[in-house]
């Protein structure tokens, strides 16, 4: 089965070839400063000149003010806003209806129950519903954990939002999430890493071919 692609915490110009070379369907900038992936608007702005409109630009970020959204949209030209907090579904609708982008709501599921919950508050809400899995207690960051969860909990579910299947995917383990899920995007962080935060080239192409079946 094959399926789209994000690549997230892209935030040098090596890694930004790297993704749309190997066939990225999506970029992410993480607007989050305690992420070792964060990137400053002036750091988006330039590399966003280098990306064509065929490849969406997401701008990540945690319970963000609108006038951060809004530099970061200008700086970055995002197509949508990934929301990675605690963001209500009044605070989604009110996004994007103030920035007229389409939206993605990151959900922590680590039971059936945590998506049933979150669908019959955010489902058509947002564009789309970013599945990830809930963070380690120790860890200061909502996501980019490396951290999975029971894909099987999504099996035959279907959706009126679009949505991403996200939480320590990696080349080996992302054709086995994606036929167990049925996930239409997987999103990715840690697992294309070679350290914390910096990509790796042959991590992002294995893993983008490994998610659409070459
Ligand atoms: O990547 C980050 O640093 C990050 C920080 C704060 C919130 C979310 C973050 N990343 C997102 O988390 C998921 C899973 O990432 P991983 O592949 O397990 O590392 C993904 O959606 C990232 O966009």
């Amino acid at each position: 089965m094959s399926c789209l692609v994000k690549i997230c915490g892209i935030n040098s110009e090596d890694a930004a070839i790297a993704a749309m070379s190997a066939g990225a369907d999506a970029l992410g900038y993480v607007f989050f400063p305690p992420s070792p992936r964060h990137i400053s608007l002036n750091g988006a702005a330039t590399l966003t000149e280098r990306v064509p409109d065929s490849i969406l630009k997401v701008g990540l970020f945690v319970e963000a003010g609108d006038a951060a959204l809004e530099n970061a949209i200008r700086a970055g030209h995002l197509d949508v806003l990934q929301l990675h907090g605690k963001e209500s579904p009044e605070r989604v609708a009110e996004v994007k209806e103030k920035f007229g982008l389409r939206v993605m709501k990151a959900i922590s599921i680590s039971t059936a129950a945590d998506i049933d919950s979150a669908a019959s508050k955010y489902d058509g809400v947002a564009d789309f519903l970013l599945f990830d899995a809930k963070p380690p207690k120790n860890s200061n960051l909502p996501g980019g954990n490396a951290v999975s969860f029971d894909w099987t909990l999504l099996t035959g579910r279907s959706f009126t939002s679009n949505w991403m299947l996200a939480g320590g995917l990696d080349p080996d383990n992302v054709a086995d999430a994606v036929r167990i899920s049925g996930a239409p995007w997987v999103d990715v962080s840690s697992g294309v890493e070679k350290t914390k935060g910096v990509k790796d080239a042959r991590k992002i192409a294995d893993f983008i071919h490994a998610a659409k079946g070459y």
